[in-house]
């Protein structure tokens, strides 16, 4: 499959852990009907982003979100890039991303590597590390026809761990994410864009819609960008679900017409894995 649809759920995520998983259901049944074969989910999105709910809501795997996300996944054939949650393994917590395939297979995982730690005065102090753990993994899935990065929100802000996925064959790269009316005007479209056009992937970022009721006020603006920087989906603050072609052909045309990756001076420096 060359060409496919993604649908991103930009939810509006409330304190309740039910109506939240509730919601995400509906929103990837109302995807599925619009046939998107893959399906995207913002990050955190079955509890607020705050510490004490994150700590509160957090669960094992497998455990009750992702039970219920691996069986939607079965019953309508998807493949659902599952946000995050508060995942709770050996004492530790983390910001995870459950990734599941059409039979509800777990496909992969990805652990936020980089913790969202931030103190802009007068504007917005949050400490992620406080509740997580960091991630050590470099996450790329494979569907069998094509390879998908994934990663979490402040991760998209490291450009190595971005080409490094690349690097691992990623075509497409998919960030469930939740910046904020700070950070997000001056940043999340520009990030988009340049994580797009320097590595040559559809890029696509979830945010989950913006609420005022909450303590962390979420920007919204959901994304997919194609490889050449043009948008071809997006959303505003508002619950609603984002639709995108993903052209695979379009990503080696790309590459071939201005071989930003080929041309790459490894003589004169490399990325690696530590
Ligand atoms: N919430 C995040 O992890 C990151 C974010 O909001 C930002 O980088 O800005």
């Amino acid at each position: 499959m060359r060409k496919f649809k993604v649908a991103v759920c930009q939810m509006l995520v409330t304190e309740n852990k039910e109506e939240n998983l509730i919601k995400a259901e509906e929103m990837i049944r109302e995807a599925k009907s619009q046939e998107a074969k893959i399906v995207v989910l913002p990050e955190i999105f079955n509890c607020p982003y705050n510490s004490q709910s994150m700590l509160e809501m957090a669960e094992t795997y497998p455990g009750e979100t992702t039970s219920r996300l691996s069986n939607l996944a079965k019953e309508l054939s998807l493949y659902i890039i599952g946000g995050s949650i508060a995942e709770k393994s050996k004492n530790k917590v983390y910001n995870t991303s459950f990734i599941f395939g059409p039979q509800g297979e777990l496909l992969g995982r990805h652990r936020k590597m980089h913790l969202f730690d931030i103190d802009i005065k007068g504007k917005i102090t949050f400490k992620e590390s406080d509740v997580f753990e960091a991630g050590d993994e470099v996450t790329v899935v494979d569907t069998g026809f094509c390879k998908i990065g994934v990663a979490i929100c402040f991760d998209m802000r490291f450009p190595e761990l971005m080409r490094l996925m690349v690097l691992k064959g990623a075509e497409v790269i998919i960030v469930p994410a939740a910046f904020n009316t700070t950070t997000g005007p001056a940043h999340w479209h520009e990030t988009i864009k340049v994580r797009a056009v320097d590595n040559q992937v559809y890029f696509v970022a979830a945010s989950p819609a913006r609420n005022l009721q909450s303590s962390y006020h979420a920007y919204g603006f959901s994304t997919i960008m194609n490889p050449f920087g043009e948008v071809v989906g997006a959303a505003e603050e508002g619950e609603t679900i984002v639709y995108g072609e993903i052209d695979l052909n379009y990503v080696e045309k790309v590459r071939q017409e201005l071989p930003l990756l080929k041309n790459r001076r490894k003589d004169l420096y490399t990325l690696t894995e530590v």
